[in-house]
């Protein structure tokens, strides 16, 4: 069987609905399958004068505190990771990044190379940095010398109109909680399903190789 974490940060739950739609369709797509949250860095939300942003923190944070938080054992575990994490500044959250600083002792004994690594995103905007999130991930990812997976065009559900985004599915969440549609949800499940075929040919060639 193909291991596959989804490893993921979300603040009002728009990259949750994704996280949850990737882990389930890995699953159909017959994947063993962790989902795993990274660390909340902050006691306040990061918009602390906010109190609509605070309210929807708050709410997101303790509807998932009993999903696990990502280790480095589950990143061993794993063939393949998909990764989410908000679009800030077009760079990923803090959150994703502190657990990404944390795999030293991994990637210093070659322990990340040729994993699958495939990534979405969110953002308040259309072009508030989605592809650049998802490119700011990447670097990491050529440095643990992994194998990075995007979606591509390679399914028609890319070509709905709130879909799109070869490097990585997206979704425009104009700043509400949960803001994710149905067209984005098929998107990501289909990235899901293509990162388990990948990873499951890699890991059966790797094998006979
Ligand atoms: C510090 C910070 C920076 C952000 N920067 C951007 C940005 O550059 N472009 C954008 O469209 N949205 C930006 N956002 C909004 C989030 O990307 C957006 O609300 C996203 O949908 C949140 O996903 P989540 O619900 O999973 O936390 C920012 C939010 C915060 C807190």
């Amino acid at each position: 069987m193909t291991n596959v974490a989804v490893i993921y940060y979300s603040s009002q739950g728009n990259v949750h609905k994704l996280a949850v739609a990737a882990a389930a369709a890995a699953e159909k797509a017959g994947a063993e399958v962790r989902l795993r949250r990274t660390a909340e860095l902050t006691s306040e939300s990061v918009v602390p004068g906010n109190d609509r942003w605070n309210k929807a923190w708050a709410e997101h944070l303790e509807s998932v505190k009993d999903i696990p938080e990502a280790t480095l054992e589950d990143l061993e575990w794993a063939d393949a990771v998909l990764w989410g994490t908000p679009g800030r500044y077009g760079l990923p959250a803090a959150s994703l990044k502190q657990f990404i600083d944390l795999t030293l002792p991994l990637h210093s004994r070659r322990g990340l190379v040729n994993k699958v690594m495939s990534s979405f995103t969110s953002t308040a905007t259309l072009h508030g940095g989605q592809e650049s999130t998802i490119l700011a991930l990447n670097n990491a990812f050529y440095h643990w010398g992994a194998i990075i997976v995007p979606p591509g065009v390679a399914d028609p559900v890319q070509l709905a109109p709130t879909n799109g985004n070869p490097y990585g599915v997206s979704s425009v969440s104009r700043n509400e909680a949960g803001n994710v549609d149905e067209d984005n949800l098929a998107a990501i499940e289909y990235q899901a399903r293509r990162t388990v075929e990948i990873a499951t040919a890699l890991r059966r060639g790797l094998q006979s190789a």
